[in-house]
């Protein structure tokens, strides 16, 4: 059976006083949530412990956005696994197009972040998905794939979620055509020893087309950054239909 997996990625927003406003508005919409479901809040590093308090008890995991590879060191400004593990953090974010396209992230930092995430008893995330340009020459296919392979050297495949984020989708409003976004998913677990990975779709995910997007046979889930910023918003959004 495939997880199905909601998961907000604040990015770089939200201070402790704003996550714990999010969650007052937040958590008492989720009485009538289906527990088939796994609702996750990536949030900054700065927000976790606050939150990992708030959220004891309920349905809601703790996501990280980052790990480090190494269990500690001379790493100025990282964060290693154990100490995500400590405060309760079950999920990370590895690979997010934004850490490839700003942070020198490559496929090969990307998955040693994977094994160390798993070492240490988190479910990674990991982010793949092609630019505006690579879609237009038609190069989507063999991008991802190529991705996948270089990613997950080595990666255990029973403890893993995949988001498939076309990045021209990313914060633009210009989603992914669902039924596109479920052909390519459907590449993805095509590549995959275990069919069984959940596999999300992200970019531009909003209240108004979860449920088209949640409909499709391919699809266990979504990776929603601007949408996972309200409360009401990302309830709606959790609570598909
Ligand atoms: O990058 C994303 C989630 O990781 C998607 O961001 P938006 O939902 O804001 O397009």
């Amino acid at each position: 059976m495939r997880k199905i997996v909601i998961a907000g990625n604040w990015k770089m927003f939200k201070t402790q006083a704003e996550s714990v406003e999010f969650l007052q508005g937040f958590l008492p919409e989720l009485e009538k949530t289906p527990q088939d479901r796994q609702v996750v809040l990536c949030v900054p590093f700065t927000d976790l412990s606050v939150l990992s308090k708030s959220l004891h008890g309920s349905l809601v995991n703790l996501g990280a956005q980052n790990v480090h590879w190494e269990e500690n060191g001379a790493y100025t400004g990282e964060i290693s696994g154990p100490m995500l593990a400590e405060i309760g953090v079950s999920y990370v974010i590895v690979g997010h197009s934004e850490r490839r396209q700003y942070f020198g992230e490559t496929d090969h930092t990307v998955n040693l972040r994977l094994k160390a995430a798993q070492k240490y008893g988190l479910t990674p995330i990991l982010c793949v998905g092609e630019t505006k340009q690579q879609r237009d020459a038609g190069e989507t296919e063999s991008l991802i794939i190529t991705q996948l392979e270089k990613d997950l050297v080595d990666v255990d495949q029973e403890n893993l979620v995949i988001a498939y984020e076309p990045i021209w989708a990313i914060g633009t409003g210009d989603t992914c055509e669902s039924l596109e976004a479920n052909r390519v998913i459907g590449l993805i677990r095509s590549q995959l020893r275990n069919p069984n990975v959940t596999i999300q779709y992200g970019g531009s995910v909003k209240p108004d087309n979860i449920d088209e997007i949640m409909a499709q046979p391919e699809i266990d889930g979504v990776l929603v950054g601007g949408a996972s910023l309200a409360p009401k918003g990302f309830a709606r959004i959790v609570n598909f239909h």
